[in-house]
């Protein structure tokens, strides 16, 4: 056990950089592993490890792992030299041409996938993700919103008839149960209501795939991290049957009635049948611009050449539920953890809170008698994207980008230092260490939506600012997340004053926890409406 822990530790020894001393069994994860650091303390702290290096070694457990602090290597490795880099880190999960264990939903999705496989299907899905499909998808969202305010009312006017000031709430809990309206509606085809049914069926498998509290799915999660080749040698799946079961009916199932009774809506759904039949394709207009010239917010990543290559392939049906599935593992935790973020420090920043009512609050009187907030109008908001910005900057909820290496590269930063990267290692960036650089954002503990205003964001450098990570491999959801982030905080805010309670942890602490990212005493906020 000890050489198998220890075999790789002279891995760094002949390479021209600086590399942090391993321990015996972790590696440099002890203090992770042994709930000793919070995750964003975890990752700053290896971005830290060597404040004047551009890119230096440390040690997943056994397994060496490079660390790139550099913005412009950043930029070399995600995009220009993106070719060497094309994969994820492996996670023992995924598919590929080689192995034939191809019915794994998680491993057939778009972040686990690998190679040419990866390229056609994100050239499949990427037309899916382009502005004037959000455009289509708006609708079913702003009424997911709107319900949540409904519903919060409802439970304000309860509570102030018990003689409270407001509705106090966990906003976790709170932002999971409209995420999953949202993914509901909009990935899966079927209208859910989580706050009047926090229990229905859809939430409850949402909640038993992303349980955190499963002891078996916690010693999953830390075999798929540390030892990944193991989980795939033993073909484990990190769904149990029924979960695997109740994605693949109620997706096939939907399609089928659709087929059947003809039904258009447009969702996910409805992009995967067109997938299936190799008719969705991206359309003229759907060209990414740049977030100036569509407002379509500054986080914004861009679709590179990949997404938007030609290809023949035809899918199986569980290769296109996989990409439905995705969004539970992609899209609830990240928008219900950053909508929480953004909620709590609009609370404690009362000022910044004030100035983004102000801006709803003029954009609603300014809408035509009759008419309700458009894609475009939510797009239209400065403030609001300025908010999201900082929140995102501020949160990093995806804490740290990985790479593999696909094939030997030279490294060369053009000073002398030259070696090679060899193919298979690990590439780590670590964005809360950016995000969180003074040399780059002063004063980064700061909620500071100004950093983001038109005077000031061509201040922020290239390669420093990867909440949706960068180049090919970013994240395809970026659009869609960061427009279901803004609905919600539109019709929050315009309906609700946010206030600490006794219960609000502030400033808000996150949890020292190996597996999950968690706050130490939840985020709790009250909500008072405006007009009651
Ligand atoms: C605030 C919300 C979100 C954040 C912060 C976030 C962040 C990220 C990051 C950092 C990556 C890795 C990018 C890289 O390696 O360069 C990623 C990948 C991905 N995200 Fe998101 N994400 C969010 C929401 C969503 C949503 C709503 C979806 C829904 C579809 C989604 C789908 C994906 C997929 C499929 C990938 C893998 C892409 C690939 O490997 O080609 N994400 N996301």
């Amino acid at each position: 056990a000890y050489r198998y822990c220890t075999k790789n530790y002279f891995y760094f020894a002949d390479k021209p950089i600086p590399f942090m001393k391993p321990s015996f069994p972790f590696g440099n994860a002890g203090p992770i592993l042994m709930k000793k650091v919070t995750l964003f303390e975890h990752f700053k702290n290896i971005y830290d490890a060597f404040p004047n290096a551009r890119i230096h070694g440390m040690f997943n457990m056994r397994q060496p792992a490079y660390v790139v602090r550099d913005p412009e290597l950043v930029k070399q490795i995600t995009v220009k030299d993106f070719d060497y880099f094309v994969d994820h880190m492996t996670t023992g999960m995924e598919q590929t041409e080689e192995n034939n264990s191809n019915h794994l939903l998680l491993g057939n999705s778009l972040v686990s996938l690998r190679g040419q496989k990866w390229r056609d299907m994100r050239a499949t899905l990427s037309p899916a993700f382009t502005g004037s499909k959000m455009r289509l998808m708006f609708a079913l969202i702003a009424e997911c919103g709107k319900t949540m305010v409904e519903h919060f009312r409802a439970e304000e006017h309860k509570a102030r008839a018990a003689g409270g000031t407001g509705y106090q709430l966990e906003m976790k809990d709170m932002m999971t149960r409209f995420a999953n309206d949202v993914i509901g509606t909009a990935a899966f085809g079927i209208k859910v209501d989580s706050f009047r049914d926090p229990t229905n069926v859809f939430i409850s498998m949402a909640r038993s795939v992303t349980n955190q509290e499963s002891l078996l799915k916690a010693l999953k999660m830390i075999g798929y991290t540390f030892a990944p080749k193991l989980m795939a040698r033993l073909n484990i799946d990190f769904l149990t049957p029924e979960e695997d079961n109740f994605f693949r009916s109620t997706i096939l199932e939907t399609m089928r009635t659709r087929q059947e009774k003809g039904i258009f809506r447009p969702d996910m759904i409805e992009l995967l049948m067109q997938a299936k039949k190799g008719s969705l394709k991206h359309q003229q207009g759907d060209e990414p611009k740049t977030d100036s010239e569509t407002g379509e917010g500054f986080a914004t990543v861009e679709e590179s050449h990949v997404g938007k290559r030609a290809h023949d392939r035809v899918w199986t049906d569980t290769e296109l539920i996989a990409q439905a599935f995705i969004f539970f593992f992609a899209g609830f935790e990240t928008i219900s953890w950053t909508l929480s973020f953004a909620l709590y420090e609009l609370t404690v920043n009362e000022d910044i809170q004030a100035k983004l009512y102000e801006e709803i609050r003029e954009t609603e009187q300014a809408l035509e008698e009759g008419h309700t907030l458009t894609y475009e109008k939510l797009q239209s908001l400065p403030y609001l994207d300025m908010v999201v910005s900082e929140t995102l900057r501020r949160w990093p909820i995806a804490t740290v980008l990985n790479r593999e290496c696909v094939r030997d590269y030279q490294y060369d930063d053009g000073r002398g230092v030259k070696f090679t990267i060899e193919k298979g290692a690990m590439i780590f960036i670590p964005i809360v260490g950016m995000h969180f650089s003074p040399k780059y954002y002063p004063e980064p503990e700061r909620f500071d939506p100004e950093r983001f205003s038109a005077e000031n964001r061509h201040n922020i450098q290239q390669g420093t600012y990867l909440p949706f990570g960068a180049g090919p491999r970013n994240c395809i959801g970026s659009r869609f997340a960061l427009m279901e982030a803004k609905v919600a905080l539109y019709y929050l805010v315009l309906n609700f004053r946010l206030t600490p309670c006794a219960k609000t942890q502030i400033p808000l602490k996150l949890k020292k926890s190996s597996t999950q990212f968690a706050t130490e005493h939840g985020i709790w906020l009250e909500f008072q409406s405006r007009s009651g």
